[in-house]
């Protein structure tokens, strides 16, 4: 489950030499405890004569490595839009200001691009007053970016500022990027932690059981496949056609095909399928029950479409539209059939993640904040708050940027999803 390479243990700035001022607060503190990475008995048997893996607990430490009242913090969001960005950002700026005194914030404008201070772009000084009710709003009050920059760029700008704490909120693309500038501030010598809070719309972060904005985003999934479901239903031989989210990992359309259990096809980019063997089908539920609806995640069935090779600013490949492609291609077998039909191809696209976060994504986030202060006050550096056997922890950027979280075909949960859908194998 753990690549051998790979440690749990995260990077520490230095030893600890100044008390947490929530010892006046609070009386319980995160001492020892560690989270393990088994979550079964079975995933512990290998470990019975050695001590099982583990992360550290994320929380408050009684010591810290900064003096909170002397230094200034900076954090930014990178990558694509997320419900929960800005309810992560008030998060960080309430808790940096009120548990730990912190005098100065930066909020880098447009990701990376602004912390390299590309385009004359100046920080935004955060304070709880201008952050107060940003959660009740979808985006990010920063603005983000995809495109690599120097670090020697976003370097100066942390010196010249004197951060000594930076809080990067993105996906895998920016934990790299955290990564690497963690790693060459060390190299460097200097006294500046880098926290990563992970972000990501597509739950394909390892050691995140659940992202923040996930939820949302599936609330959101799911409206689209009532109303897909509603115009399938409201015509002879109709098909509700929904593309979602989801380039690399097809969680969005797996969780939302089970929350709306009237998906009778459910194709994500884990599960590669035959065109015919899914038109066979199709036509097969529409002889039968009149209508069909089909959830598709973008990054589903590339292998059967046309690759423009290109890529976005920060490498991305830029995929082909698999809903066009699918729509085409059902149109021209089931006129081939003779069959009557009607398809309705619904692309909510940017809908599900331009939204505010739910109510649960917003408790999540609140507390992704507040340990992501906590980790970076104890001078933890080159980590991510992870959410790992049901517990908040420290998880080293290599080790969650080392894969992608993917579905499996053996899972539980794809294994429910075949169960809800019905859908044949159509490998
Ligand atoms: N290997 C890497 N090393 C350094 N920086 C990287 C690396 N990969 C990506 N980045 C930088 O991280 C930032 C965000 O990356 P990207 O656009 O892939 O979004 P992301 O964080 O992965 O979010 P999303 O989940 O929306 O894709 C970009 O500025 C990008 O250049
Ligand atoms: O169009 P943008 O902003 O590059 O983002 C789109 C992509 O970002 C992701 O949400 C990943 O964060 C993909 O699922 C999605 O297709
Ligand atoms: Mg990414």
């Amino acid at each position: 489950m753990l690549p051998d390479s790979l440690s749990t243990q995260v990077k520490v700035l230095g030893p600890t030499r100044f008390p947490n001022p929530l010892l006046q607060i609070r009386s319980t503190f995160v001492e020892r405890d560690r989270v393990l990475l088994p979550s079964t008995l079975q995933e512990l048997e290998p470990y019975l004569h050695r001590e099982p893996p583990s992360f550290e607990m994320a929380g408050p430490r009684r010591e810290l490595f900064f003096d909170p009242s002397t230094i200034a913090c900076g954090i930014l969001t990178c990558g694509g839009l997320c419900p929960g960005l800005n309810d992560v950002l008030r998060s960080v700026v309430l808790s940096l200001t009120y548990a730990y005194g912190v005098p100065t914030i930066y909020g880098f404008r447009y990701g990376y691009a602004g912390l390299a201070a590309k385009n004359g772009l100046e920080p935004l000084s955060l304070t709880p007053a201008v952050v107060e009710d940003i959660h009740t709003k979808g985006g990010t009050l920063l603005g983000s970016s995809r495109g690599p920059q120097e670090l020697g760029d976003m370097i100066e700008t942390l010196e010249r500022l004197k951060v000594r704490v930076l809080f990067a909120v993105g996906g895998d693309g920016t934990l790299r990027g955290a990564s690497a500038l963690a790693q060459e501030i060390l190299r460097r010598g200097l006294e500046i932690a880098v926290v990563g809070i992970p972000k990501t719309i597509d739950n394909d972060i390892l050691w995140v059981e659940r992202s923040f904005g996930f939820a949302t985003a599936v609330e959101e999934a799911t409206r689209a496949l009532e109303a897909a479901h509603a115009e399938a239903r409201g015509a002879l031989g109709g098909i509700g056609l929904v593309k979602l989210m989801g380039r690399h990992s097809g969680f969005i359309t797996a969780h939302a095909s089970l929350a709306n259990s009237d998906v009778n096809f459910c194709l994500v980019p884990e599960v590669p399928f035959r065109l015919e063997a899914f038109l066979g089908a199709l036509e097969a539920r529409l002889r039968a029950r009149g209508h069909a609806v089909v959830a598709v995640a973008e990054g589903a069935a590339q292998e059967l479409l046309p690759s423009s090779g290109e890529r976005d600013a920060s490498g991305n490949l830029r995929l082909g539209d698999v809903g066009l492609f699918l729509r085409g291609e059902i149109s021209r077998y089931l006129q081939g059939c003779g069959l009557e039909f009607s398809i309705k191809y619904i692309d909510p696209s940017y809908i599900i993640r331009g939204v505010a976060a739910n109510a649960a994504d917003s408790e999540y986030c609140l507390a992704l904040g507040q340990h992501a202060v906590h980790a970076g006050m104890a001078g933890r550096t080159d980590l991510m708050i992870g959410y790992w056997n049901g517990h908040f922890a420290y998880v080293p950027l290599a080790l969650a940027t080392a894969q992608r979280k993917q579905i499996h075909p053996q899972s539980e949960l794809w294994q429910r999803v075949l169960g809800a859908t019905g859908q044949p194998d159509m490998s």
